[in-house]
């Protein structure tokens, strides 16, 4: 079994990383500081070490040289994505971002883990064929369905080569997995993969973010950094909501798809770095090319091969296999073995729509888990938005250039009762989202684009496509 040891100070989020980790068969233990767990363990017996990176006293990314032998993998939270990078540097083998979902954690820890054991045991791991995470798609995503069959040969194809892979795919339907797979199942991925959402990070930082920038370059700028795509070399770098990449940002990624080679804010040099490009979006950039938004030149460097991950509710067949992996993950982490859905429940979500994808699918058996008296899932529990899910499938043919077209009211609003804040950030992004930009709608709600993002990961709330 393997051993992993968690440093981390916050003691909601070390009690539940733990939880997660044994429950997924992982012999776990704990520390609240670097200076505790140097005193209490022997960190060479550890498997895998995950740490915060600030912590009281020394910060995690120390651990690296404790135990110069045993990986570790760094949390961070958006606002120290830049010590992300310089953690990357001292020799973590990966970090992730807070806050993190679960499937992205085990996925993180069993591709490093899967990683390290290949390293000790070199040819062993291919001729046997024993490592069982991150060697196939589908041991990191489910699907089931002729659709995703097909999602899964082509990722088996690409991953192998350096290709430059877009994935399309409305949110929530799994693009994230599909990088991790192509980056797990590719001959960099004991390099790491960084992972960036270009929604997530503000508008005015997102070029010195990704490409550094030198001291000086602009106001705040009091040292020189290094950017996420360096800190991707050797291996991937995946960038979410590509379409949200504003202008500046783009002219510096086509440079480093077409040379290779990255030049920091406010330099005059340039560096080489390897790195293979994954790029994702939920918008229609083809049509964004049209009208200016994004560069015809970069979009067609990207799409060299596209991956489109069908949405949900083309994959019905999909739902309850779906339904029946989480089930089991939430019986897990609540300790309720017997947790099942009535049948009629389970006719209920088969004749769900989904608009929200798989994210809205796990979203509804967290809650429904939570909210069951007992064991079983009855369809109120579930809480299925019929109304919104058939607004959501108009098809987009028919919603493109429509701005007028409004949302119909969720049932709170329907009741007439006092909207909660939430309720009001719901109504106001559905309503405007079709003409506003992220940008422009965090503005007038008084949020930053990464709360904005959050938010909509949070209450599921999709992105229609453009
Ligand atoms: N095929 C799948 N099997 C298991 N879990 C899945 C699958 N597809 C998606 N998920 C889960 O659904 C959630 C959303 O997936 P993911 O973040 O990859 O979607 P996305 O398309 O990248 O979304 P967004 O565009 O909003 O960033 C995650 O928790 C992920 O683990």
């Amino acid at each position: 079994m393997h051993r992993i040891l968690i440093v981390e100070d916050e003691e909601i989020i070390r009690a539940a990383l733990r939880k997660l980790l044994q429950h997924n068969g992982y012999e776990v233990a704990v520390a609240d500081s670097v200076e505790g767990a140097t005193g209490e363990y022997d960190l060479d017996a550890f498997d895998l070490i995950i740490s915060d990176l600030r912590l009281p006293g020394e910060a995690g990314t120390s651990l690296i040289g404790h135990a110069p032998g045993v990986p570790v993998l760094i949390m961070t939270s958006y606002a120290s994505l830049r010590s992300a990078v310089d953690s990357m540097k001292k020799g973590a083998v990966e970090y992730i971002a807070k806050p993190f979902d679960h499937d992205e954690m085990l996925s993180a820890v069993a591709g490093i883990l899967a990683e390290n054991t290949r390293a000790a045991t070199p040819g062993e791991q291919e001729a046997s064929g024993t490592d069982s995470s991150g060697s196939d798609p589908a041991d990191i995503m489910y699907g089931q369905c002729a659709a995703m069959q097909r999602v899964f040969t082509l990722i088996r194809k690409v991953a192998p080569t350096e290709t430059t892979v877009l994935i399309q795919g409305e949110s929530g339907t799994g693009k994230e997995l599909a990088a991790r797979a192509l980056h797990l199942l590719s001959p960099r991925a004991s390099h790491p993969l960084i992972s960036v959402n270009c929604a997530a990070i503000p508008e005015s930082l997102i070029e010195s973010e990704l490409f550094g920038h030198e001291k000086g370059a602009f106001t705040g700028a009091v040292s020189a950094r290094t950017g996420l795509v360096e800190a991707a070399d050797g291996g991937s770098l995946f960038l979410d909501e590509i379409g949200e990449l504003p202008p500046e940002a783009q002219a510096r990624l086509l440079r480093v798809l077409q040379e290779g080679e990255i030049r920091k804010v406010g330099s005059t040099q340039s560096r080489q770095v390897s790195v293979r490009m994954i790029a994702a979006t939920h918008r229609n950039l083809k049509a964004m090319t049209r009208t200016g938004e994004f560069r015809e030149d970069l979009y067609y460097r990207l799409n060299v091969m596209q991956i489109r991950i069908p949405p949900l509710r083309e994959r019905q067949g999909d739902v309850l296999g779906l339904s029946k992996r989480f089930l089991a993950r939430q019986a897990d982490r609540m300790g309720k073995p017997g947790l099942s859905l009535t049948p009629e429940a389970m006719k209920a979500m088969e004749r769900h729509r989904w608009p929200g994808n798989v994210r809205e699918l796990e979203n509804a058996i967290e809650r429904a888990s939570i909210l069951a008296d007992g064991d079983v899932i009855a369809p109120d529990q579930l809480d299925l938005d019929i109304e919104t899910g058939d607004d959501y499938n108009i098809p987009s043919s028919l919603v493109e250039g429509d701005n007028e077209q409004t949302p119909p009211p969720s049932r709170e609003a329907d009741s007439g009762s006092d909207l909660s804040l939430e309720d009001y950030f719901q109504h106001f992004v559905l309503e405007n989202q079709d003409r506003m930009s992220e940008t422009e709608l965090a503005q007038k709600l008084g949020i930053s684009r990464k709360s904005l993002w959050e938010r909509r990961q949070r209450l599921g709330i999709p992105r229609k496509k453009s």
